[in-house]
């Protein structure tokens, strides 16, 4: 049977260095795969692209926070109790398997959104057997995806290998809007790996259980989700899959894609405001830029049952794959403030931010007067705390403050975390009336998230190239690992040393060039196509003439002759191609 383009890219991938299976001398383990050493700078190459849309052009900042994440961080965040997939097993061997993957594998049922109970009813109904022995499975539960660790000795303390990078952000809130002056909108992102349990893995490199991601979290204002430039990329074309045309069963499946600008999807409702659509645009620029595919790009808005327990609208940017059909390698989602909620409830640390008013507003609030001689003896030390803490309340928790005076009569005061009980003979409230400067918010936060990896395979698939007498990565000049190959014509004369000298120059400059004199010419030109070297540099007996190499360019074979003192530059120009 011919080999599929998976198992060719995956073939090739293996041989030549771009990807391996880990622990492979130990037999492996599904779900981790080590990048070789062209896989390391083809992966390299990828993310400094990345960094070069969000942190040059769009102006965000990176931060770099463990991986390991104590159990507080994650029970806040709701991934103790929701990150969790169905799973099964097979009552005969054991295996366990994705509940929903092995139903939509077995019959043609969209299991999104079912409950534990409407997955155990469906293997029953379609009598779904186990793929491995033909046993019959046990009832659905839930498995949260998870790596469980311990922080220090005696295992006291609980903690989990990050699941999202971005959570590494959300608990440094209050620090970062400080650094950016506390004014909104701003961006912070953050690359690095991400831990999950995947039940049973069998798509590669699709699904690993430990991989990189590229996230993005853009703060914004929560009654702001216009974006500042969203003109520049309004009339873009952007193929979309929109939630309802997913669920309509009138629409043929190539039906169900619209290609319209991004002003009209937002303006029509479909996506649901311009920093989502911007995002969208970002990411269909980056992802061309590296080298996919456009005719295998396109962007689906997930089901309302299928949105992640923090997010109100998501769109996906999903890459066709010969073996897989179209994978999700970009998550768009506004996030709204459920994760800052979420921390700033638990942590008791106040993680609203001050916006002021373009005008100041007069308005009708509270003064919080302390009475002294009860709370001294209260609070002691903490005094100077409490004090400053009811002094600087702004009107909404002047207002619950009152409420609960009056309704209950107490108060929990929070400070950076601790608690304080406010009795109503502790305080004396005053009516005033007050300019105010502006109001604190709790910013919603809009989500790229890339996944580092599924996006470099799809790249590598989408490059792979045959023809009679050669396969070949078409990978673009900017992000091929190798940029040139340089070979001497023949092993005599001084051809040999100049090649030699011609390679260590390109280094010099900063283009990974690779030096190779064995075998015939030809062979060596395939060599370097196949992991998609776009330019081969031949010193031949013209060179020691006038100086002058044959430059062949990889994917047309054509050759032009240039001056030995011109080819850095020359190559650097290529380079941008
Ligand atoms: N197990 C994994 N292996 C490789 N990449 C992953 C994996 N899980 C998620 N990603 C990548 O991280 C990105 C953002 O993560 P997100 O939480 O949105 O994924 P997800 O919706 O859980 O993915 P899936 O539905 O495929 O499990 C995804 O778009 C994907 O590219």
């Amino acid at each position: 049977m011919e080999k599929d383009i998976y198992e060719k890219v995956m073939d090739l991938a293996k041989r030549r260095g771009y990807l391996w299976s880990s622990f492979e001398i130990y037999g492996g383990i599904a779900g981790f795969v080590d990048y070789g050493p062209l896989g390391a700078i083809l992966k390299n190459n990828v993310i400094n692209t990345w960094r070069k849309y969000y942190l040059i052009k769009e102006g965000f900042y990176e931060i770099d926070s463990p991986t390991v994440t104590p159990y507080e961080v994650l029970k806040a965040s709701g991934h103790v109790d929701n990150f969790t997939d169905p799973i099964v097993e097979c009552k005969n061997c054991l295996e366990s398997f994705r509940a929903d993957h092995i139903i939509e594998e077995a019959v043609d049922v969209n299991t999104e959104g079912k409950t534990l109970e409407e997955l155990s009813q469906l293997i029953k109904e379609h009598n779904i057997r186990c793929p491995k022995c033909g046993g019959e499975f046990g009832e659905v539960k839930k498995f949260n995806l998870m790596f469980v660790t311990s922080i220090g000795p005696g295992g006291k303390r609980t903690g989990y290998m990050r699941p999202e990078t971005a959570q590494g952000i959300f608990i440094q809130f209050r620090r970062l809007a400080q650094f950016f002056r506390n004014k909104l909108p701003f961006g912070v992102v953050q690359i690095g790996k991400s831990y999950r349990n995947e039940i049973s893995p069998r798509q590669g490199v699709i699904r690993l259980r430990e991989f990189t991601q590229a996230e993005a979290e853009f703060f914004v204002h929560p009654k702001i989700k216009k974006h500042e430039r969203f003109k520049e990329v309004e009339d873009e074309i952007v193929p979309l899959l929109p939630a309802d045309r997913q669920m309509d069963e009138n629409l043929k499946d190539e039906e169900k894609v619209i290609k319209i600008t991004l002003k009209e999807a937002v303006e029509k409702g479909i996506i649901r405001h311009e920093t989502i659509a911007y995002f969208i645009a970002l990411t269909k620029k980056f992802l061309l830029d590296i080298g996919i595919d456009e005719s295998k790009l396109r962007f689906r808005q997930h089901l309302p049952n299928e949105m992640a327990h923090y997010a109100i609208d998501c769109w996906d940017a999903e890459i066709y794959t010969e073996r897989f059909g179209w994978i999700e390698c970009v998550g768009i989602a506004d996030r709204t403030d459920y994760d800052l909620k979420a921390h700033m409830n638990h942590s008791g640390v106040d993680l609203r931010v001050f916006v002021e008013f373009d005008e100041p507003k007069e308005v009708e609030t509270h003064e919080v007067e302390l009475n002294y001689k009860v709370v001294g003896k209260i609070f002691k030390k903490e005094m100077k705390l409490v004090e400053e803490a009811l002094k600087n309340m702004d009107n909404d928790d002047l207002k619950k403050l009152v409420n609960a005076l009056n309704e209950e009569g107490k108060y929990v005061l929070k400070v950076d975390g601790k608690e304080f009980e406010i009795l109503s003979n502790y305080v004396k409230i005053n009516k005033v009336k007050k300019k105010i400067m502006g109001e604190k918010v709790l910013p919603h936060v809009i989500e790229p998230s890339y996944g580092i990896d599924r996006i470099t395979y799809c790249l590598l698939e989408h490059a792979y190239k045959e023809e009679e007498d050669r396969a070949y990565l078409n990978l673009k000049p900017s992000i091929a690992p190798v940029k040139v190959g340089v070979f001497p014509l023949v092993n005599k004369e001084e051809m040999p040393e100049i090649a030699k000298k011609i390679k260590d120059m390109l280094r010099e400059n900063g283009i990974i060039a690779e030096y190779d004199d064995s075998g015939a010419i030809g062979r060596r030109y395939m060599r370097m196509d196949e992991i998609g070297t776009p330019f081969c540099i031949t010193v031949d007996g013209d060179t020691l003439k006038d100086n002058t190499v044959t430059v062949r360019e990889r994917n047309t074979r054509e050759q032009v002759r240039v001056k030995i003192d011109e080819l850095v530059d020359y190559i650097k120009s290529r380079l941008k191609e």
